[in-house]
């Protein structure tokens, strides 16, 4: 398996090496004595766009701070590789312990990496910890204090002033081959479980606590390979122009790399290429017209700044037709020759025994568990016990507080007071994706599938996330694909499939975690009423072959009644109820909530309790 990965990853490489290299002698032609040159910056924006990429596109958060990682590269790079005849002139002043290594390429490249790597875990500690846009401008926060930093620091730098005297060792050999080698890196990156992980934080954040990702910690691995590949990039180029200054480590050259990943698509390494053709392409034309002069016999005034114009229009041309970007998300087609569930045989493992637990020892129950929203008692005191190998439905009017409760089991939410305990642990204050390894797994209300993940990513990072031993989680990911019949969409856009497969989905991907619980808050809201009746068959049979205990909160009271061993029943944030179906739906405290709700929601005709009774039946069928 590995070396049917390394074999595909390899090819994938080589493809888009082999891209590279046609477009360079296409330059060739086309620029002359240019075309080296330009093949060799095109080779280096490569590797800085896919260090961009590895970050940016795997978690969906944009930075602004990928030339702060280059520049601190570069005059790494700049420093380390100067000869000590040259430096005594350029840089009088340098520290001592600085000064005087005149390194070669490779080893400037390697140091510049380190120094990457540095620099990102420093200021990782703080991006760890931001989403969004928050995230982004906390990249451009860096980029701003690196610039100021490589500026002020003039013994050093030489602040503003030209940075001189590098030699100029990167090569189009180098530049080509640490390209590949960045493309190699980024694609192998993308399909490994922490790249998956990171992507699955991208679709969403929420849904990937949930099933076990450490959110935190896989964008904190994105951002420390990204700044690595980043500062090589850099080295590179100090070592291509040979001198340089700040301003060519700031927002222009940021812009450009931005432009490029959109142009080509954010999602993909591919896409980072194809960006980096496309747009290098633009702004070369233009810059050949910039002077101005007598172009196609008409007089043409001087327009400096012409390259940077025409990638913002190619940018926002692509964000109008394909705002996803030329490429998309999607990798080259020779990757799928590695397919992580080939090969696997389901039976290599103990089959229901993995989900197997023993009853008593893993309820779950909730004790006094409150939670208020200022004012609002959303969950207010509610204690009931949720026992293994067992579904217990939990009902309520709209409002009751059900989703709010599901929240706080599964550490969405932090009870204002009392407990959540799974068997022996008490988890109320545990961050979700550590509740969901401990065995509580959960669907949502609204659908929150990885939209632009195969359905058997969505699966297979459930999996991984909660189970270290590979093996395992291949055996979980086709255990939870084949109970919900999943087995043949497993390489669809989970995005692409209609409602009520999503909610399949969902379902399969909580199950992969391997819980000892699942929790499922409307599983078949969306669904038709043969979905409807499948899924309860698939929900009754995954009780009985597996033991695993099911709480679901549904609407469809057909559904809870016909399904659930017991009941709880919540009304304004209390529970009212709980028992056989039998006993609960004649509970006159449930008839009254439901009687009230249906009073205060719908229909206002006077009712008799005989007939709500057959308003819960009727809002089953
Ligand atoms: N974040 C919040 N801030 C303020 N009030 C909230 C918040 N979340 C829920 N509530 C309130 O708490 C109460 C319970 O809401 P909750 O969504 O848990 O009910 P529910 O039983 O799941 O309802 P439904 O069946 O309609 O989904 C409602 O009054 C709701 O407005």
């Amino acid at each position: 398996m590995v070396n049917s990965r390394i074999k595909a990853v390899t090819m994938d490489s080589l493809a888009l090496a082999v891209i590279l290299v046609a477009v360079g002698i296409l330059a060739g032609v086309l620029f002359g004595a240019n075309g080296t040159r330009i093949a060799t910056s095109m080779s280096i924006v490569v590797t800085a766009c896919v260090g961009l990429q590895v970050f940016s596109g795997n978690t969906g958060i944009v930075s602004f701070g990928p030339a702060a990682f280059m520049g601190v590269g570069a005059y790494t790079a700049g420093i380390l590789t100067m000869s000590p005849v040259v430096q005594r002139t350029a840089l009088p002043h340098l520290p001592v312990w600085m000064a005087g290594y005149g390194l070669s390429v490779w080893s400037s490249l390697i140091v510049a990496a380190l120094t990457g790597l540095v620099l990102a875990g420093v200021s990782g500690i703080v991006m760890r910890r931001l989403s969004g846009s928050a995230a982004s401008i906390a990249t451009l926060a860096l980029q701003i204090i690196v610039y100021t930093v490589l500026v002020a620091t003039k013994d050093i730098t030489r602040g503003s002033q030209t940075f001189y005297g590098v030699p100029r060792n990167t090569t189009l050999v180098v530049a080509l081959s640490v390209a590949a080698l960045s493309i190699a890196v980024a694609r192998t990156f993308r399909d490994t479980r922490t790249g998956r992980a990171v992507r699955a934080t991208r679709e969403d954040e929420v849904a990937a606590a949930a099933v076990g990702v450490d959110v935190r910690q896989a964008r904190l691995r994105a951002w420390l390979l990204s700044g690595t590949i980043l500062s090589i990039a850099g080295a590179l180029t100090a070592q291509f122009l040979g001198a340089f200054g700040p301003k060519d480590f700031y927002f222009e050259s940021c812009f450009l790399l931005i432009s490029m990943l959109i142009v080509g698509g954010l999602g993909s390494v591919s896409g980072a290429l194809v960006g980096v053709i496309v747009i290098t392409a633009v702004t070369e034309l233009l810059r050949a017209l910039e002077g101005g002069g007598d172009i196609l016999g008409f007089s043409v005034p001087a327009l400096y700044g012409l390259p940077l114009v025409g990638a913002s229009l190619a940018m926002i041309l692509v964000l109008f037709i394909r705002p996803a970007g030329l490429v998309g998300s999607r990798e080259l087609e020779l990757s799928k020759a590695w397919d992580p569930l080939k090969g696997r045989d389901s039976k290599l493992l103990p089959g229901s025994q993995d989900f197997q637990a023993p009853k008593g020892a893993n309820a779950l129950e909730a004790n006094q568990l409150s939670r208020h929203f200022g004012g609002v008692r959303a969950v207010d005191g509610v204690t009931f016990k949720a026992e293994a190998g067992l579904i217990t439905g939990l009902i309520g009017p709209n409002g009751a507080g059900k989703s709010t409760l599901i929240n706080l089991l599964t550490g969405q939410l932090r009870p204002s007071a009392g407990h959540v305990a799974l068997g022996s642990d008490l988890i109320e204050n545990k961050q979700p994706h550590i509740i969901a390894r401990a065995g509580l797994a959960r669907t949502f209300q609204n659908l929150r599938v990885f939209a632009d993940m195969t359905v058997r990513e969505n699966v297979l990072v459930a999996a991984e996330a909660c189970a270290a031993d590979t093996a395992l989680s291949v055996w979980r990911t086709n255990d939870a694909l084949a109970r919900f019949g999943l087995e043949t969409l497993g390489d669809r856009l989970a995005g692409s499939l209609p409602y009520g497969q999503r909610r399949l989905v969902e379902i399969a991907r909580a199950l992969a975690t391997g819980p000892r619980f699942l929790l499922l808050d409307e599983p078949a809201a969306g669904m038709n009423p043969a979905e409807t009746k499948e899924l309860m068959g698939r929900l009754a049979a995954l009780r009985a072959d597996t033991g695993v205990g099911i709480l679901v909160v549904e609407h469809d009271l057909h559904l809870i009644m016909s399904l659930s061993d017991t009941i709880v029943v919540i009304d304004r944030g209390k529970r009212i109820a709980v028992g056989t179906a039998d006993a609960v739906r004649t509970d006159p405290a449930v008839i009254s909530a439901y009687l009230g709700s249906k009073r205060m929601g719908e229909k206002k005709t006077q009712v008799e309790t005989s007939s709500v009774v057959q308003v819960i039946g009727a809002s089953a069928s």
